[in-house]
């Protein structure tokens, strides 16, 4: 299916609050952004920057995608405050459930269309 920069916001930006080391940050927010529905998605990144950081990593530095041979990825320059939401392995369908864990780190996306826009979390680095 074609990546959206709207799927890309509704998975991944989350400005609004700071880095989240609350227990329950990313079973709340996996399950308000729609990605515990039909299954549990086994990891996912909220990004804790604004709109315009994340999309100006979009002219930085271009590369080999890790997780594909595309090469439409960008490494930020700077680190980004961030969450990983990883699915813990005794989580059961529906009870999705996550570890939360905050960190500073270098994140990778793919950047598409003209202006180019985020449309996929490659990985953080
Ligand atoms: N170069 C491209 N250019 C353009 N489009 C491209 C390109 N590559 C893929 N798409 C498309 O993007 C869509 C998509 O959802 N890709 S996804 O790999 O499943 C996303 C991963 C990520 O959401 C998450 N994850 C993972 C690690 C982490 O640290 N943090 C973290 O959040 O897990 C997911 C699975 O790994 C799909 O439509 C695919 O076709």
């Amino acid at each position: 299916r074609k990546p959206s920069v709207q799927d890309f916001k509704r998975q991944h930006m989350d400005p609004d609050s700071p880095p989240n080391s609350r227990p329950t940050y990313c079973n709340q927010m996996m399950k308000r952004r729609g990605m515990t529905k039909g299954s549990c998605k086994r990891v996912n990144t909220f990004l804790h920057e604004s709109w315009a950081t994340v999309k100006a990593i979009c002219s930085q530095r271009q590369m080999t995608c890790k997780t594909s041979s595309r090469n439409n990825c960008h490494k930020s320059s700077s680190t980004l405050h961030i969450t990983d939401c990883r699915l813990k392995g005794s989580s059961k369908y529906p009870n999705c459930d996550y570890t939360t864990t905050n960190s500073q780190k270098h994140i990778i996306i793919a950047c598409e269309g003209n202006p180019l826009v985020p449309v996929h979390f490659d990985a953080s680095v």
